[in-house]
C-alpha cells in the first residue's frame, strides 16, 4: 500500500457489546481522504454506536480504529478531537443562550487568554490569538452563509440553521475528518442544498466526511462510497450504484426504505 492509498480512517474488525447484545459486530471498512462516505442501515443497525466508538465516547471491546495512521481506540474523546476529528450529533449541541458568533468563538481550541496567568505574561500573544479566532469566526460565518444571523441568539434559529451552526462549531476546530449524524434530518430542501454544497466544498478544501443519513436520494447522489450496516454487521460497502444493486442490501434495507 503506498502512502497515497492509506485511508484517513481505518475500521478493522470492531466489536462493541452491550451486555448480551452485539451492537457492532466485527465491522471493517475504510474512508479515503477528501471523500464523502455514507453510513446507512435500518434503525438499531449500530451506526451511532460505531460513531461513538470512533469518537471515543464508548470503547470498542475489540478491533482497531486508526485515524491518519494512528490507533485511536484507546484514546479519550478530547485526544481524538485533537488528532483531527470533529463530530456533530442528531440533536445539535449548541449554546442556545449565546449568539451565533459567540457560539463559534466559544468552540475555538483553548487559548492562552483563557488562563489568567498567561494574560499577564504574554499580552501580545493573547491579542494575536484573539484576532485569529475572530477572523476564523468571520470566515466560518461567511462560509456557512450565517453572517446575517451572527448576532441572533442560537435559540431563535430554525432547525436547519442550528445544524449549520453546529457544523460551524466543528469547523472552528479545523478537523481533517468530520462525522455528521443525520445532518439533513428536519432541514428544509433549500437549506439541505446549501448544506450539501458546503460539504462538497469542504472535501475540495481537503476535509473528509463520514455521515449517517436515512435520505437515500442524498446518499446515492452525494456520497463517493456507501457502507451498509445491518444487525451490527457490514452488509455491503462500495460505490452508491454498486450498493443500490446489491440483492442483500435491497432485501435487508432498501426495499423497506423505498416502500415507505
Ligand atoms: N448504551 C447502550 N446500552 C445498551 N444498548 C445500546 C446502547 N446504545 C445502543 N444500544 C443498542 O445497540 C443497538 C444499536 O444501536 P444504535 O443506536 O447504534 O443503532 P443506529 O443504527 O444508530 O439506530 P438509529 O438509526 O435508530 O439511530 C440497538 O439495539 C440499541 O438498542
Amino acid at each position: 500500500m503506498t502512502a497515497s492509498d492509506t485511508p484517513l480512517l481505518l475500521i478493522e474488525d470492531v466489536v462493541k457489546r452491550f451486555g448480551g447484545l452485539t451492537a457492532v459486530d466485527h465491522v471493517s471498512f475504510t474512508v479515503k481522504s477528501n471523500s464523502i462516505t455514507g453510513l446507512i442501515g435500518p434503525n438499531g443497525a449500530g451506526k451511532s454506536t460505531l460513531f461513538n466508538c470512533i469518537t471515543g465516547i464508548v470503547q470498542p471491546d475489540s478491533g482497531t480504529i486508526q485515524l491518519d495512521g494512528v490507533k485511536i481506540q484507546e484514546k479519550s474523546p478530547n485526544q481524538i478531537a485533537q488528532h483531527g476529528l470533529g463530530r456533530t450529533f442528531q440533536t445539535p449541541k449548541i449554546f442556545r443562550g449565546m449568539s451565533v458568533r459567540e457560539n463559534l468563538a466559544f468552540a475555538a481550541p483553548v487559548q492562552h487568554g483563557e488562563r489568567p496567568v498567561s494574560t499577564l505574561i504574554h499580552p501580545q500573544k493573547i491579542k494575536e490569538e484573539e484576532t485569529a479566532v475572530q477572523s476564523r469566526v468571520e470566515d466560518t460565518l461567511e462560509f456557512l452563509s450565517l453572517d446575517h444571523l451572527a448576532d441572533e441568539y442560537a435559540s431563535g434559529l430554525s432547525g436547519g440553521q442550528r445544524k449549520l451552526l453546529e457544523l460551524g462549531r466543528v469547523l472552528m476546530l479545523d478537523p481533517d475528518l468530520i462525522l455528521l449524524d443525520e445532518p439533513m434530518a428536519g432541514v428544509n430542501p433549500a437549506l439541505t442544498n446549501e448544506l450539501l454544497d458546503r460539504l462538497h466544498e469542504l472535501t475540495n478544501r481537503g476535509r473528509t466526511i463520514l455521515l449517517i443519513e436515512h435520505d437515500m436520494d442524498l446518499i446515492m447522489n452525494h456520497c463517493d462510497r456507501v457502507v451498509v450496516l445491518h444487525n451490527g454487521q457490514t452488509l455491503a460497502s462500495g460505490s452508491p450504484s454498486l450498493v443500490q444493486d446489491d440483492e442483500r442490501v435491497i432485501e435487508a434495507y432498501l426495499g423497506d426504505v423505498i416502500d415507505e
